[in-house]
Order: structure tokens, then C-alpha cells, then sequence
């Protein structure tokens, strides 16, 4: 059975403490200082990557790859000073619907 002591806020907390305590030795904080584009950048190839794996990959490498888009979302609501709780209270906001019906409600493009 898989560890889930370990929640998406634990991984924002630390994220949120590397953005500002994080020395050369942080991979977020030398993200960050690339900037919010290139942190949306990586979120795009993560995202590529776990399509990838789940057309081709097995179960791990789906896994894998999931964790590195999680990271990487997490890394970029931050850096948009975006809390994660906003993200979940949209999805908890929409089970009151299908997503059928969420669609229909949505703006024309
Ligand atoms: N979950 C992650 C996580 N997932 C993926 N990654 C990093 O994301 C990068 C993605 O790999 P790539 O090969 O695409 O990127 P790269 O070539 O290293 O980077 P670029 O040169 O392309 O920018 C790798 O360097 C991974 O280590 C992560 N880095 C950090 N975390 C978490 O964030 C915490 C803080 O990390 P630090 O900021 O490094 O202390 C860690 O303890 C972890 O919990």
C-alpha cells in the first residue's frame, strides 16, 4: 500500500520554504530564478512526459512522471502566488455537477 501521510500542502510548504530559504543547493529555488516562464516551460515538457508514459510506459513510469508534473504545478501556483487550496476548493466547488454539466456551464471559447 502506497505511503499517503504525504499530502500536495506538505509538498507546497517546502516548496514555499525553498523559495525563500533555499540555498544553491535547491533545485526549486534555482528554478524559481529562472523565472515564471521557464518554470511554466517545465510544467509543459513534465506534462508531454506523463502523457508519454501513459501511452507507453508501465505503471511506475506513469508514476514517475506524475510526481514531476505534480512538483512542477505546485512550483508555478506558487510562483503566481497561488495557494493550492484555491485549486482545491475549485474542484470541490465543481462536484456539485457532472462534468458534463461543468462543460456546458463553461464560456464559449
Ligand atoms: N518533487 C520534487 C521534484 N520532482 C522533480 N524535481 C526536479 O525536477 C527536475 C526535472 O528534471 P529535468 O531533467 O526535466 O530538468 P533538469 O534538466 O534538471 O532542469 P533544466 O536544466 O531543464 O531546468 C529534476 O532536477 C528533478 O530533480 C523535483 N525537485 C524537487 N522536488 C521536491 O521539492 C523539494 C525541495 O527540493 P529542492 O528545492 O531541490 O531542495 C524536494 O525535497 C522534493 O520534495
Amino acid at each position: 500500500m502506497a505511503d499517503t501521510t504525504f499530502s500536495l500542502s506538505d509538498l507546497e510548504a517546502i516548496v514555499a520554504d525553498r523559495l525563500v530559504n533555499g540555498d544553491a543547493t535547491s533545485y526549486t529555488r534555482k528554478l524559481a530564478e529562472k523565472g515564471v516562464a521557464k518554470a511554466a516551460q517545465k510544467l509543459g515538457e513534465e506534462a508531454v512526459e506523463t502523457v508519454i508514459a501513459a501511452l507507453t510506459g508501465d505503471a511506475d513510469a506513469l508514476i514517475y512522471e506524475s510526481a514531476d508534473l505534480l512538483y512542477h504545478l505546485v512550483v508555478v501556483l506558487a510562483l503566481k502566488g497561488v495557494p493550492l487550496d484555491e485549486v482545491l476548493a475549485e474542484l470541490k466547488r465543481r462536484t456539485a455537477q457532472s462534468g458534463l454539466q461543468e462543460k456546458a456551464s463553461r464560456p464559449a471559447d
